[in-house]
């Protein structure tokens, strides 16, 4: 199949079907239970039919007709002199393998195929892995299961919090909080103690704290401290933190620890939610929030603080094989100049900028809390946005960010699928 084709197949699958999907979920991201329902099943039966073809070996197991290249097979050899089973890692030199590779004998036992390569070199595959790691096996499943909300049906899918003393003892809370969180891209912690200490103990269950210049674990009030609103009493318009790093912040925590005044509500919007509708009601402007780069920047100039950090990036970040969006970069504070694309394509992207903070501003996509001594609030900040209302009287907020990649270890360790 050429590269185009196997795109478009993929993109066709990607298209809304807007008739068949439940109303309250994403079409182009799938819902958890769709997702179980694709996902690979152990075969009913042993039986299995091989064919060797030009290309490739065509195996017929539990139900699925697979293909492999024979340069893969070569490559996916696991014996003890190609691959560490103790590291996991690849010994074989793949530069080394002769690309029309063929092999010169099969043979099959109830569990295995064995293929002998003309140096003589024997691999041994497991049926049941291969028809796990086949493209036939695998396509459908490639996608993180996540349930995109506006603010009903977050509210009505009534997500319990975690509670501070299981979430730190027994680990089967933890699975059902970093279950939610994955969902959702956001979950609440309560019965904390309202300190520093206490928040940073609870995060290091999660993951490894991701230190910036704001520092590792922070907790700030309203002293304009640092050279960013942040640090005001002003509103805060919904955004993603950080959007000004090449990689940004993947989690974020805040613990309000304190607040004698009024206002500071906390909002939260499902990004991935607007991206959607965009997506479905003008694919031309989801393409051009996906295709032009744009750069968010951080100036800061006060006392001790000397910061120029350069973010570039579309504000939808997609992955290219299936144009499933995995981050937005959201900042209307923090975007920095446009220079790098001409004026007609500017105004083109000014146009599909407004559909999604139109989307992104709709009241039904709002949810708003007030963050109360007690209660930790993790944001997936790839995907949800967060803002704040004004506020009276001191309020003091603190936090940290989390390493995306060590929060979805954590999940994954806990038999998540992350
Ligand atoms: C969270 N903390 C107060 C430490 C930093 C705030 C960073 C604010 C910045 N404008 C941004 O959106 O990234
Ligand atoms: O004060 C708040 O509630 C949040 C401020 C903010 O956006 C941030 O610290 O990243
Ligand atoms: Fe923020």
């Amino acid at each position: 199949m050429s590269l185009a084709r196997m795109f478009c197949r993929l993109n066709g699958y990607l298209q809304p079907k807007s008739k068949a999907r439940a109303p309250l979920v994403s079409g182009f991201i799938r819902t958890q239970n769709e997702v179980r329902h694709w996902q690979y099943t152990a075969p009913q039966t042993t039986s299995c039919h091989w064919q060797l073809q030009e290309e490739c070996l065509e195996l017929s197991y539990g139900g699925l007709v697979m293909h492999f290249a024979y340069v893969w097979l070569r490559d996916h050899c696991h014996s003890a002199s190609c691959f560490n089973s103790k590291t996991n890692q690849r010994n074989l030199d793949t530069a080394n393998v002769e690309l029309n590779i063929r092999p010169a004998n099969t043979r099959v036992d109830d569990e295995n195929i064995f293929l002998t390569w003309p140096d003589g070199h024997v691999t041994r595959y497991n049926l049941s892995w291969l028809a796990q790691n086949s493209y036939e096996g695998q396509k459908q499943n490639a996608m993180q299961p996540r349930i995109i909300w506006n603010s009903d049906i977050y509210t009505s899918a009534k997500v319990p919090s975690a509670n501070w003393d299981k979430f730190m003892s027994c680990d089967d809370e933890l699975k059902k909080f970093l279950g939610s969180f994955l969902l959702y891209g956001i979950a609440f912690v309560e019965g904390v103690p309202p300190t520093v200490e206490a928040t940073e103990t609870l995060t290091q269950r999660v993951s490894l704290i991701r230190e910036t210049m704001y520092g590792k674990m922070w907790n700030f009030t309203s002293d304009f401290s640092r050279g960013d609103t942040a640090y005001t009493k002003l509103a805060l318009d919904r955004h993603t933190d950080t959007s000004y790093f090449q990689e940004p912040c993947g989690i974020q925590v805040f613990h309000c620890l304190r607040h004698e005044g009024t206002g500071g509500r906390t909002l939260l919007v499902d990004g991935f939610y607007s991206a959607d509708k965009v997506l479905q009601k003008t694919p031309k402007n989801f393409e051009l929030l996906a295709r032009v780069p744009i750069k968010h920047e951080y100036i800061e100039n006060v006392s001790d603080h000397r910061n120029h950090m350069i973010g570039i990036g579309p504000v939808l970040n997609v992955y290219p094989w299936n144009n499933e969006v995995y981050m937005i970069r959201y900042n209307n504070y923090d975007r920095a100049v446009i220079n790098t694309i001409p004026h007609d394509i500017v105004k083109r992207w000014y146009v599909a900028h407004r559909e999604l903070t139109t989307e992104l501003r709709k009241p039904e996509n709002e949810l708003w809390v007030k963050l109360k001594p007690g209660k930790v609030l993790f944001i997936d900040n790839w995907r949800v946005m967060h803002g704040r209302e004004s506020f009276t009287g001191l309020r003091q907020l603190c936090g940290c960010y989390l390493t995306r990649d060590d929060v979805l270890n954590t999940a994954r360790s806990l038999g998540l699928q992350a």
